[in-house]
């Protein structure tokens, strides 16, 4: 790819979320690009086929074949929640991040059908939910309330809830509002009650390493801000080796002054062991807060209380 000249293959999962990932890409795009087609190619990654025998954790269960279509030049750009990106490695061999789209809303959010929030919710009430991360959490917030392993797109999910096969949900707020199901959140999740996973509602635009004409012209579309959050998270997140269903939670947040601060937590599986470190660096430097903070928890005994909570 060193002209512009055909049509841009964009390769993504074909969920509802992840199709509407792709038309804001696509618009994105057009906006420095008016003249170039871009087509989507839908892919429907092992994770998404065969819920039932795909451990959450098992590595790329939402990434591996597209980043192999990428590297195959079946497409030229693959769109990826970056939540969903394992930390390692950072990028697959042979691929790199070209940008970052601006970060939407962080936060869980509670969906219940009486609209109640989490402190309203009665004993015993089912929460589906699959992420080690938000079980771990939501035990510390509410441990008479009972985590349900759930899996499936997010509108599944809401499928299943809607059928009583859970009582409620905790699904991420931006993933809700992609889809347009946003008037079904009930409670944002926020502060230090349900902390995000690191790369949260941030998407990342993946090319072939060696396509640096095509790396070069989506720079445009990276937001600088996100980017330096992004990058410190996941560096963090390589560090601790972790993967979209370890028990790891935190955010970076850039200031206006330039500074960026990161909190990184490490849960047990229970939620009883928390560890915790926050740390403030250079937004220039994003990567190195992003190691500094990584090493302070492996100091703590991170890597003790990831290894526990491996499938
Ligand atoms: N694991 C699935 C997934 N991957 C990204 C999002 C939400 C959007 C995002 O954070 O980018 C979701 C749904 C959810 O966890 O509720």
């Amino acid at each position: 790819m060193t002209e512009l000249a055909r049509t841009l293959r964009i390769g993504a999962r074909s969920s509802p979320m992840s199709r509407a990932q792709v038309v804001r890409v696509q618009e994105a795009f057009r906006r420095y690009y008016p003249g170039v087609l871009t087509e989507f190619v839908p892919f429907t990654p092992s994770g998404d086929r065969d819920i039932a025998r795909t451990e959450l954790g098992q590595k790329g269960v939402y990434t591996a074949e597209i980043e192999a279509a990428l590297l195959s030049g079946g497409i030229d750009i693959a769109v990826h929640c970056m939540k969903d990106v394992a930390g390692v490695p950072l990028a697959a061999p042979g691929t790199a991040f070209a940008a970052y789209l601006r970060r939407g809303d962080v936060r869980d959010s509670l969906v219940h059908p009486a609209g109640q929030s989490l402190d309203q919710l009665p004993t015993g009430t089912r929460i589906g939910t699959s992420a080690v991360r938000r079980a771990a959490q939501l035990r510390v917030a509410r441990p008479d309330l009972e985590a349900v392993p759930i899996r499936g797109t997010a509108n599944q999910r809401l499928d299943m809830l809607d059928a009583g096969e859970v009582d409620a949900l905790i699904l991420a707020s931006s993933g809700l509002e992609r889809i347009g199901q946003q008037q079904r959140i009930t409670q944002l999740l926020g502060g230090d009650l349900m902390m995000p996973p690191l790369g949260a509602a941030v998407l990342g635009l993946q090319t072939r390493a060696d396509d640096e004409a095509l790396f070069y012209r989506l720079a445009p579309l990276s937001d600088p801000d996100t980017e330096a959050e992004t990058v410190a998270e996941r560096t963090a997140l390589h560090d601790l080796e972790g993967h979209c269903n370890s028990p790891i939670a935190g955010r970076a947040v850039k200031h206006f002054d330039g500074s960026l601060v990161l909190t990184v937590l490490v849960f047990s599986a229970d939620g009883s062991r928390v560890l915790r470190h926050s740390a403030e660096g250079d937004a220039d430097d994003a990567a190195l807060l992003g190691h500094e903070t990584a090493a302070a928890l492996i100091h703590l005994g991170a890597q003790q209380l990831i290894a526990e909570t491996a499938p």
